[in-house]
């Protein structure tokens, strides 16, 4: 396996970007994109490496098919269909399992042993698939989860406390969908917790101004696919920042979807939650100590993912 080999499978809006942001932080020594549409593989490649003059490292990037995802240490799968306006998420459902299945299929045909990312919506029910038709170890199975919408909430946050985004420690959990919830318990703006600085007086932010801010971080794709049909740079970044911490066993702590056994009483299930991302995936699952409502939000998205699982063939 080659430490610094990542490979996309899906060179659309949000598989390009992912690129993009990779070549633009260095972040591999070698990208291989596959796609459906070959030609579209080979034309973004080929765009791609009249920037390498520009980035920050040599890179190898190629159009390339499932025999390269044999020594790669990371797949990223970001094909699939997208919402139209006014689709949930789970409404991909069934045509995004069907792209899924094709997907797996080849990525086990060619002998691939790393780490399978994902992307592709419903993101923490796709994960379940990938994990489920792979047969590979749960731990290597990661799904983009909410760590778009954790960021969407840190942006949020920052704006309104004139905090840089970077201080914000909080995270969104649960479904990368519309049950998803803000543990506002383990929320902090440097070292002080959110729930404190929205009880004084004088504050810029008040209770009803977090229950405002949930919302809009719950709806803002709505918002975006409105605006411009598809949304794609911020989960670019944010599947660069797992990648990274894959590739450089970092340890970091991010809201990716992991697979559940026993933490918060839950079971096979990939949900988002924080999680310990290193080399090997998701090393641990920390299991926060939530508050009542908080844990039955937890629940009610878990109950949502395993409720559509069972109308999968799988
Ligand atoms: N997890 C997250 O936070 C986010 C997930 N997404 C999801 O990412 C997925 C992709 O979105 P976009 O890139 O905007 O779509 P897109 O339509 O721009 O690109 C999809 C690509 O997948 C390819 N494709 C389709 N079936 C394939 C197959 N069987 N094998 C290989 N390639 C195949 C298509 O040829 C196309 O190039 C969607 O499901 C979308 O909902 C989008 C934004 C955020
Ligand atoms: C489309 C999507 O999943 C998002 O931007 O959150």
């Amino acid at each position: 396996m080659k430490k610094n080999k990542v490979v996309i499978v899906g060179t659309g809006m949000v598989g390009m970007s992912y690129a993009y942001s990779m070549l633009n932080q260095g972040t591999c020594e070698e990208l291989v994109l596959i796609d459906l549409d070959k030609k579209r593989a080979e034309g973004e490649a080929i765009d791609l490496n009249h920037g390498l003059s520009f980035a920050p490292r040599k890179m190898k990037i190629y159009a390339g098919d499932y025999s390269d995802c044999k020594d790669a240490y990371l797949i990223c799968i970001t094909a699939g269909a997208i919402q139209n306006e006014g689709e949930t998420r789970l409404d991909l459902l069934h045509k995004n399992t069907k792209i899924m299945r094709s997907i797996i299929n080849e990525i086990k045909k060619s002998g691939f042993n790393g780490i399978l990312l994902i992307a592709t919506n419903p993101v923490d029910i796709m994960t379940y698939v990938a994990w489920k038709l792979s047969g590979y170890d749960k731990s290597k199975v990661i799904g983009s989860g909410t760590t778009l919408d954790s960021a969407r909430l840190r942006y949020t946050l920052s704006e309104r406390l004139d905090v840089n985004p970077k201080d914000i420690n909080a995270y969104v959990m649960g479904e990368h969908g519309d049950s998803q919830f803000v543990a506002w318990s383990y929320a902090f703006s440097g070292v002080q917790p959110i729930y404190q600085i929205a009880s004084r007086k004088d504050s810029k932010i008040n209770f009803s101004d977090l229950e405002e801010i949930e919302d809009e971080v719950r709806n803002i794709a709505y918002k975006i696919i409105e605006c411009k049909k598809s949304t794609y740079y911020g989960i670019g970044m944010a599947l660069t920042r797992i990648t990274k911490a894959v590739l450089d066993n970092e340890n970091s702590v991010l809201t990716v979807s992991s697979y559940l056994n026993g933490e918060y009483n839950q079971d096979d299930v990939y949900i988002a939650v924080p999680s310990i991302v290193n080399k090997d995936g998701v090393r641990e699952v920390i299991h926060l100590a939530l508050e009542n409502t908080e844990k039955e939000k937890l629940d009610n998205s878990i109950e949502i993912m395993k409720e559509n699982i069972s109308k999968l063939d799988i």
